[in-house]
């Protein structure tokens, strides 16, 4: 299915994601790189000396991916686990290069998240600083909004303790409050509302939806495809790198989650078959067992 339909000929691209592929090369798994057969003498051995090549694997994470995102538009990635959803976002926040294709932003991308700038041993409150200027903000800037940013996380007088006495939940709260303390053109959120209580989720969702509203475009992951289809107001359906169902949420999750369920149900018969067919195996055993002990 292609993407949805224009509503208004006056709708913005912010993101213009072509032909894309991304391909993880991962080093030293498999064997060494052995000479062909009949080729391992002295000068195959002299020229290869020191190239210990460990095997190399390529995963095709995403492949000739193609949509347009609008601004204004909150756009969901559902999919099973390894269908390449957080690699198809994190290209599109330009944190991974193509191997193929190309990714434009109108606008400046951002991935929600400043997990890799805070330290633990560090004060909430410091943390804060940290984060926020990671992101681009001025100590000036920081200064004036971190009233706003502690009370959003709501970790209360936990901002002058260090963070590794947070709670995970207290810890992604504050998170988040830092993430979108400055707010890019696309938002790129990986599974950043799946954490906290229920309260927290509302507002952080609130907080989306008002950037969603004042034309930025938000992209999401979410194993929660319920919050996908509340979320988002568009859903990309992936499967092994690739793009299945391109639409609306609610029918690309509602199609998501019947493919899921039809999958589970054909399993669940599948083993139950198998189970009836040893049953039927151990009961064949203990008939000819006590038919021989009859015959003995
Ligand atoms: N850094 C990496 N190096 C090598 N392979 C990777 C790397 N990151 C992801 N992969 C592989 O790329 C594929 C897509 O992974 P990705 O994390 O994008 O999927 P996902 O749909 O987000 O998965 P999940 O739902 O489990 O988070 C998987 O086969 C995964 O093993």
């Amino acid at each position: 299915m292609g993407a949805p339909e224009a509503t208004t000929d006056d709708r913005v691209p912010s993101v213009i994601v072509s032909h894309l592929d991304v391909v993880y090369k991962v080093y030293g798994v498999g064997k060494t790189t052995r000479p062909a057969p009949g080729a391992d003498n002295v000068v195959t051995r002299w020229i290869n000396r020191g190239k210990r090549h460990m095997g190399v694997r390529e995963v095709h994470a995403v492949k000739d991916v193609s949509f347009i995102a609008y601004k204004g538009e909150s756009i969901g990635i559902v999919g099973r686990n390894g269908s390449g959803k957080s690699t198809l976002l994190r290209a599109v926040a330009g944190l991974i290069p193509a191997a193929n294709g190309e990714v434009y932003h109108h606008g400046q991308a951002a991935l929600l998240g400043v997990s890799a700038v805070l330290a633990r041993q560090l004060t909430g409150a410091r943390n804060v600083f940290i984060g926020a200027q990671a992101l681009g903000l001025s100590k000036q800037e920081v200064r004036e909004r971190y009233k706003d940013i502690v009370r959003f996380a709501g970790i209360g007088e936990f901002i002058n303790l260090p963070m590794s006495s947070y709670s995970s939940g207290m810890a992604s709260r504050l998170r988040f409050a830092i993430s979108t303390a400055s707010v890019p053109d696309i938002l790129v959120v990986d599974e950043a509302l799946s954490t906290g209580d229920a309260e927290f989720r509302q507002r952080a969702s609130d907080r989306i939806e008002e950037f969603r509203k004042s034309a930025g475009t938000v992209f999401m992951v979410s194993h929660n495809a319920s919050t996908i289809k509340a979320q988002c107001t568009r859903a990309i359906w992936m499967e092994k790198g690739e793009v299945v169902m391109d639409g609306p949420s609610g029918e690309v999750v509602d199609a998501y989650q019947a493919m899921v369920k039809a999958e589970a149900e054909a399993k669940k018969k599948k083993q139950q078959a198998a189970a009836k067919k040893k049953q039927a195996k151990e009961a064949k055993k203990r008939a000819a067992g006590s038919g021989s002990d009859k015959e003995g």
